[in-house]
């Protein structure tokens, strides 16, 4: 029997954590701030962006929300950008991703001051991951897996762990934190790529899903006993289904998931634990700001 690992109700207890210490700062004055800026119409970047903005409203945050329009130029991001890093009222900036093209997604990042950079994107505090500086912003998914993975008492040190994908915002990040000395793992990042892939997948303990493509880990990849973390979340068309799609992760669940000690279903499992690593970063943020 595999374990179904529970992402909302990890996400509730890490959230309920971040009550915690909000109550802490507030009797100190402090509110922590966070600022979400969605450029575009991308329906599913709405979604996720609303969710951010509402989790703040639950828990007391302060929150802003700066939309602008599909055709905004990449001068105007960047002047939101630079206003939001002179606010000492925001601890926390994000740019949803991703951005319509003509915006430099990467220049937008580097703008941001990476004292308020939650998203753990900016290059000072990709260098702090991999240094293993504690100071620095993780990136909210990859630290989500990982506390998943601590959650569902996942052995992680001396594991042969396999990686497929290596964006910068979740692959890259993800096999660090699985090498760091928090992990210990044994780490392989496979992508488009790599030969072999399905052999490669087959040696794996731990096999972290993060390509953005539907159901594309299948039970001939996985090896009995394996422990799956499922990072994709791919709207497939369905006309039956109420919102005209449905969403499924990269791993082909049904057939994977008899195969495994323990996965990540899609969805309720590592989309719910991305919101609630943000608002604990914001937190941090606040936190540090103080210190400052
Ligand atoms: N600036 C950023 N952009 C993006 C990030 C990010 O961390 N920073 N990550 C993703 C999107 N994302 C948050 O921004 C995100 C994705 C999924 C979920 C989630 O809770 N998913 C639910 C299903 C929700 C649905 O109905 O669509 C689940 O899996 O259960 C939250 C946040 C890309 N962009």
């Amino acid at each position: 029997m595999s374990t179904i690992i529970d992402g909302k109700a990890v996400a509730e207890k890490v959230l309920a954590e971040c009550g915690q210490q909000i109550e802490e700062l507030q009797t100190r004055g402090v509110v922590p701030g966070l600022a979400v800026v969605l450029v575009g119409d991308d329906p599913a970047s709405k979604v996720y962006v609303g969710s951010k903005v509402r989790k703040c409203a639950e828990l007391g945050l302060h929150s802003r929300k700066i939309e602008l329009p599909a055709d905004a130029t990449h001068q105007q991001v960047l002047d939101v950008v630079h206003e939001l890093n002179a606010d000492p009222q925001i601890h926390g900036i994000l740019v949803q991703s991703p951005p319509p093209p003509q915006i430099d997604e990467d220049a937008i990042v580097r703008a941001i001051d990476p004292a308020k950079d939650v998203d753990g994107f900016h290059p000072e505090n990709v260098a702090k991951l991999a240094l293993e500086d504690s100071s620095g912003y993780v990136p909210c998914t990859p630290a989500g897996c990982m506390r998943l993975l601590k959650e569902a008492g996942v052995e992680t040190s001396g594991a042969e762990a396999v990686v497929i994908g290596r964006s910068m915002i979740v692959g890259k990040p993800m096999a660090l934190l699985l090498m760091s000395k928090e992990g210990n793992a044994t780490v392989t990042v496979a992508h488009s790529r790599t030969k072999d892939l399905v052999e490669v997948c087959r040696r794996a303990d731990i096999i972290v899903a993060a390509i953005g493509r539907p159901e594309f880990v299948t039970a001939d990849m996985v090896k009995d006993g394996a422990v799956v973390i499922d990072v994709g979340i791919n709207r497939v068309e369905d006309a039956s289904a109420k919102r005209g799609y449905r969403l499924v992760g990269d791993v082909a669940y049904d057939e994977v998931a008899p195969k495994c000690s323990a996965i990540t279903p899609v969805p309720g499992g590592v989309g719910p634990m991305t919101i609630a690593m943000l608002i604990s970063n914001t937190i941090k943020a606040a936190c540090q700001s103080q210190r400052a």
